[in-house]
């Protein structure tokens, strides 16, 4: 399920369901019979015919993904929620269990940032992490190596958790950095690991520009500049106004081959087409610390968006480790163990620091 795949089911299961609505809503049924000579129907025409027949049955994958992109719902009720837990167990009831899987092993934590670290709000610029978070984020960092992995630019989500001792990937992973800490000052760029996507820069920054320009009409529409990659947000744009800012956004990428959409919370994101993800990252930042050899490590990555699924996914294939996802409802997921928000992240993370104390008492 990487997100190129996400994007292909999404899009066939918005031509089954505006097939479907055409067939049986009589109001989007085009006026001339598609029925041909032989009696039947042709898929060319009723494609032809759907993209020219009003907005409710109108082919639009990236639109169909946007409106499903943030469920912003609880399971709806005390069946749905406890099935959910049953697939996807707490990872604050289950610890125990979990943490003795990694007996001799060394742990390496990841940490996504938006929607993990701090709760998702309106404004991105916003979007601050407890004093409390951060320390409990610190004292995990005392104990194992531990990453921030988000799509933010690097220079922002440091400017947020501001903890020198972690390693920090940003912009999707395409920009990895050591810890500086300690580092005497001038010195930081040296720890700067890994940059994949640096060919792209000045593509990324004209895109920038020329999308500023073209959704200003759009209220509440944003563009975030977040260096290897863009973020168009749409959380304070009203729903009508979706398609409008989804056509502009794939108007102007069409014309770059080297870069491709994928999806966030309520974001679209544009980013080059090299095969880089969170993902690349983790396996890169495990081999970086000289942890090749998958026997022997055990790395916990929590998360909670689509981008965070590409990790999920290596440490299923590799079968050691653990993905937590963050989310309150039902989602289809490679991770193995749930969490419901970000303080339950804060709680997870204090219980690992306190088993680790209590393993050398
Ligand atoms: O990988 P992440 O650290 O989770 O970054 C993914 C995107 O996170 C941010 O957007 C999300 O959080 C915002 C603040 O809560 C919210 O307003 C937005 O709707 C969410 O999509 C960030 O602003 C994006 O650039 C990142 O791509």
């Amino acid at each position: 399920m990487t997100n190129q795949n996400m994007v292909i089911s999404d899009a066939k299961s918005c031509l089954t369901m505006a097939i479907a609505a055409a067939m049986s809503e009589s109001t989007m049924l085009p006026q001339k019979p598609l029925i041909s000579q032989n009696g039947y129907l042709s898929l060319k025409k009723i494609l032809k015919k759907l993209e020219s027949c009003g907005n409710g049955a109108r082919i639009n994958p990236l639109l169909d993904s946007m409106r499903a992109s943030s469920p912003t719902r609880r399971a709806s009720d005390a069946k749905d929620q406890s099935s959910w837990t049953l697939r996807l167990p707490s990872a604050l009831s289950m610890f125990e269990e979990m943490m003795s899987v990694s007996k001799g092993k060394q742990i390496v934590v990841f940490l996504d940032y938006d929607g993990t670290l701090s709760p998702i709000v309106e404004d991105p610029e916003h979007a601050f992490m407890t004093n409390e978070m951060r320390d409990a984020v610190k004292g995990v960092a005392k104990f194992f190596p531990t990453a921030i992995v988000s799509g933010r630019s690097r220079a922002k989500v440091y400017s947020f958790v501001r903890l020198s001792e972690l390693y920090y990937a940003g912009s999707h992973g395409m920009d990895i950095k050591g810890p500086t800490e300690g580092l005497k000052r001038g010195r930081e760029n040296q720890t700067v690991l890994c940059q994949p996507a640096r060919e792209f820069l000045p593509i990324i920054n004209e895109v920038y520009r020329t999308l500023i320009d073209k959704i200003k009409h759009i209220p509440g529409a944003k563009v975030e500049n977040n260096k290897f990659c863009l973020s168009v947000h749409y959380r304070c744009v009203e729903e009508k106004n979706w398609a409008k800012l989804g056509d502009e956004v794939k108007s102007i990428v069409k014309g770059y081959q080297q870069l491709r959409l994928t999806q966030g919370r309520k974001v679209i994101e544009i980013r080059p087409t090299i095969k880089w993800d969170k993902g690349n990252a983790l396996e890169f930042l495990l081999e970086s610390l000289g942890y090749a050899e998958w026997n022997d490590i055990f790395p916990i990555y929590i998360g909670d968006d689509r981008t965070d699924e590409d990790a999920f996914k290596v440490i299923r294939r590799k079968g050691q480790g653990l993905g937590i996802l963050v989310s309150e409802s039902p989602k289809e997921t490679y991770a193995s163990y749930s969490l419901n928000e970000p303080s339950e992240v804060m709680d997870f993370l204090t219980q690992l620091v306190e088993w680790k104390q209590s393993q050398y008492p």
